[in-house]
């Protein structure tokens, strides 16, 4: 059930695509069904070139043949599609549960517009109830460990933080080789300043927080797609 209504949710976000478009392709399972759909759309002779936010999405995009570059040589990009782990109403987001969150914030900076496909539950009234993934270098982890957790307390964090793979002996490393801690909030009341806090903090690479940067979401639910659109 759940995988069928992101596949809807995809197959709406395939409408938004034109030929010769510079396409950001976003990871998970959600942008998975997009990347699946892009696939079949290629191989009936859609040009499109392709920027992918992960080692996991290039790999499925180039099984399907699809044309893929970078931002090196692409500079900017017309779209981005992407799934997301919660969207308030303002489509603000937090991403990263897969741990793609670094780079899918360079491509979707990137590009002229982002697009966010999920499933309804993933709608929230307040950013948070999802734990917050915090990207942070290897060196030094104590040190970032220690000014994270200062600051998400400061910010009224109820749940502390967790190394991601610590507690499966094996900690997770992103596809840049860095690691991720997974900040429980609860609710995060001030988004924007718990962004500027966490950036001023040396070891910390980037976090999930995806503010003003969605003009678009297609939510699937059981009786249908609904289109949210910032600011309205
Ligand atoms: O941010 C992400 C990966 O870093 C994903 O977009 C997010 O975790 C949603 O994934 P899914 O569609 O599997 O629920």
């Amino acid at each position: 059930m759940s995988e069928d209504l992101k596949r809807e949710a995809a197959a709406r976000a395939i409408e938004d695509v034109r030929p010769g478009m510079r396409l950001g392709l976003g990871t998970g399972s959600t942008a998975r069904h997009f990347v699946d759909l892009l696939g079949s759309k290629v191989a009936q002779g859609l040009e499109v070139i392709c920027v992918p936010t992960s080692e996991v999405t290039a790999r499925q995009a180039e099984s399907l043949g699809i044309p893929l570059s970078d931002l090196d040589r692409l500079g900017r990009l017309d779209l981005t599609v992407d799934g997301a782990d919660e969207l308030d109403a303002d489509l603000n987001l937090i991403k990263g549960g897969g741990g793609a969150l670094l780079r899918e914030k360079i491509v979707a900076a990137a590009s002229d517009a982002m697009i966010v496909i999920a499933d309804s539950t993933k709608v929230v009234e307040a950013l948070g109830r999802f734990p917050l993934p915090i990207e942070v270098n290897r060196f030094g982890l104590g040190a970032t460990r220690h000014a994270v957790d200062a600051v998400i307390k400061a910010h009224g964090a109820e749940g502390g933080l967790k190394l991601r793979g610590e507690d499966k002996g094996e900690v997770f490393l992103t596809d840049g080789g860095h690691l991720i801690l997974d900040a429980f909030f609860g609710r995060i009341s001030q988004p924007e300043a718990l962004s500027r806090d966490l950036l001023d903090i040396p070891g910390v690479v980037q976090h999930g927080l995806f503010l003003n940067m969605c003009s678009k979401a297609y939510v699937a639910a059981p009786d249908g797609v609904k289109t949210l659109l910032k600011g309205k």
